[in-house]
């Protein structure tokens, strides 16, 4: 099925419950490709179920996620396991990383499954821990990093086999108030610099309007931003100028930035 709008990653009409308790009721939205975008609410309004959903993690009740012409929403686990390896990255609120491996093999580790040679993978896990401020800590084991620290090599991990869509949920909790801004402009810089579409889950709206005014230089962190409450789409703030309300959604309308 033709996207709407070409949207790389789109869903309509999503509805999930857990036990019988709605978490999503009946949202659509497109993403284009390369955007980025910043879905807000406040705790249990439905975001991480949300990403889920649209990642293939969890299939909904009812509705359709499509990521270009792929139907997520009827592959079967093997199939949805193999999308997401091959074009999707995925960053927690706590960062899981290996423990048995130091932090340069657990970023390389994307890349070594899809073959590339040790030495490349090395080379390339280097670099990203470098851009995310971690590059002395490539030989340590996690257990001896601090959280942040664990979470920066999360990034890079997310990020190192240039997935097509990054989701990103709540990236920056275990992080200090410094370190977030500075984290999710690398993130979203990164992201841009590759083409990745970007989905980020956070409850913190400050946190993205901290990230744009703090970076003089870079683009702005969201394109839009779309925000939920009880499970549903309640509004949309776009702020970068290649963004579209998607299926369904509402009209852009504007928020102080
Ligand atoms: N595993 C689960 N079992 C039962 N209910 C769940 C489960 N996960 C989430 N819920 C419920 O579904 C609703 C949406 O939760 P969800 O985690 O998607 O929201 P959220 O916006 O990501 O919240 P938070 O910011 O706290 O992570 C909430 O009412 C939550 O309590």
């Amino acid at each position: 099925m033709a996207s709407p709008d070409n949207d790389v990653l789109w869903a309509r009409g999503l509805h999930y419950a857990y036990d019988g308790s709605p978490a999503l009721q009946g949202i659509s939205l497109g993403i284009r490709e390369g955007e980025i975008l910043a879905v807000t609410g406040p705790r249990g309004s439905g975001k991480t179920t949300l990403l889920r959903c649209l990642s293939g993690q969890s299939l909904p009740g009812k509705g359709e996620v499509w990521f270009n012409s792929a139907p997520v929403h009827t592959l079967g686990r093997a199939a949805r396991e193999r999308l997401r390896l091959s074009r999707f990255g995925w960053i927690d609120s706590s960062p899981r990383l290996i423990p048995e491996l130091t932090a340069w093999e657990n970023v390389a580790l994307p890349l070594l499954l899809h073959g590339s040679g040790h030495r490349a993978a090395r080379k390339a896990a280097q670099e990203w821990l470098e851009r995310l401020d971690v590059g002395d800590c490539a030989r340590k084991r996690p257990v001896v990093l601090r959280q942040a620290q664990r979470q920066r090599v999360a990034v890079a991990r997310a990020l190192i086999h240039s997935p097509s869509v990054l989701f990103a949920d709540e990236p920056t909790a275990p992080l200090h108030q410094s370190d977030r801004a500075q984290v999710l402009r690398t993130l979203s810089a990164a992201a841009r610099s590759h083409g990745i579409t970007v989905v980020l889950a956070t409850h913190d709206l400050s946190l993205t309007h901290a990230a744009r005014t703090a970076d003089a230089t870079g683009a702005e962190l969201a394109d839009r931003t779309v925000a939920l409450a009880d499970g549903r789409r309640v509004r949309t703030h776009t702020t970068g100028g290649t963004s579209n309300a998607g299926p369904g959604g509402s009209a852009a309308c504007s928020l102080s930035a």
